[in-house]
């Protein structure tokens, strides 16, 4: 493979996204040029304003989208040589309004697991072991939807995904929706599960100081492009808070 770093178990090289048209034209520029690799284990924080491409670079990566071009690898395989299958055991996107598609808490948990063959005792230890790690109650089992909190879906979608044990967790604002104390907690089940079983975090988040403080990475985006690809312990937020504030600015006089 050419270029290829051993080490790297995710690689964008020269990644770009158009919006589609109706017609035949490309549309305007989401993504440009983005070129970056990840280590097993790493946790990065996706920050940037709104509209920046955050949510577009995530979707790339679980290939619910196509590049128009450029190039992703995990491991050293192309994306689009994997099976779909093969790819969604090993990476999981949690969206950032999960939905249940009508099916209880119970169900919404097993069924990965279920889709995976695995036998029904081991399916329900997976389970209670998250519920526990995630303290989550029992009595949220028969729940459907409609009788959650949107921080109470959030926590079950979060579950669902860490229940398939993906090597590349991708998160979409995975705390916007939980309290302070619920947040921390589930950050620090991240670090563990990327300390512990080198699972590679990817997430969304508008909370800087949260991304600085639980991330080893953060990848600043600004209108599709890489702005800024830093160890977050080098980061400085407050000039970053201010590059986000004017770049927000910006963009609301644009609109008017
Ligand atoms: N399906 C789509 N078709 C066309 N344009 C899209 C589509 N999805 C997103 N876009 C555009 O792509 C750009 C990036 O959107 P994206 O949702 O990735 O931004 P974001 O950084 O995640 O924003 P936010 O913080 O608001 O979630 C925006 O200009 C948006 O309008």
């Amino acid at each position: 493979m050419d270029n290829f770093t051993g080490q790297a178990q995710l690689r964008l090289e020269q990644v770009n996204l158009f919006s589609k048209l109706k017609s035949n034209h490309q549309g305007y520029p989401i993504l440009q040029n983005i070129s970056f690799q990840v280590v097993p284990g790493e946790r990065i924080a996706i920050v940037g304003v709104t509209g920046a491409g955050k949510t577009s670079l995530i979707r790339l990566i679980n290939r619910l989208n196509e590049p128009n071009s450029g190039k992703i690898y995990l491991e050293n395989q192309e994306y689009h040589q994997i099976p779909a299958v093969q790819l969604r055991q090993m990476v999981t996107l949690v969206l950032q309004e999960s939905k249940l598609l009508g099916m209880t808490v119970q169900q919404t948990l097993e069924y990965p697991l279920v889709l995976r063959g695995m036998p029904k005792q081991t399916i329900q230890q997976r389970i209670s072991h998250w519920l526990e790690q995630l303290q989550i109650p029992d009595d949220w089992l028969g729940r459907t939807e409609v009788q959650l909190s949107a921080g109470q879906k959030q926590l079950i979608a979060i579950a669902r995904a860490l229940i398939i044990q993906p090597k590349i967790l991708l998160l979409d604002e995975p705390t916007s929706a939980l309290d302070a104390g619920k947040a921390s907690h589930l950050m620090q089940i991240f670090i563990q599960l990327a300390k512990t079983q080198q699972t590679t975090i990817l997430m969304v988040n508008h909370q800087l100081d949260l991304a600085q403080m639980f991330c080893t990475r953060l990848l600043h985006l600004h209108q599709g492009q890489l702005l800024a690809d830093q160890p977050a312990s080098e980061v400085n937020l407050a000039s970053l808070q201010a590059s986000l504030i004017q770049a927000e600015t910006q963009a609301a006089e644009e609109w008017i």
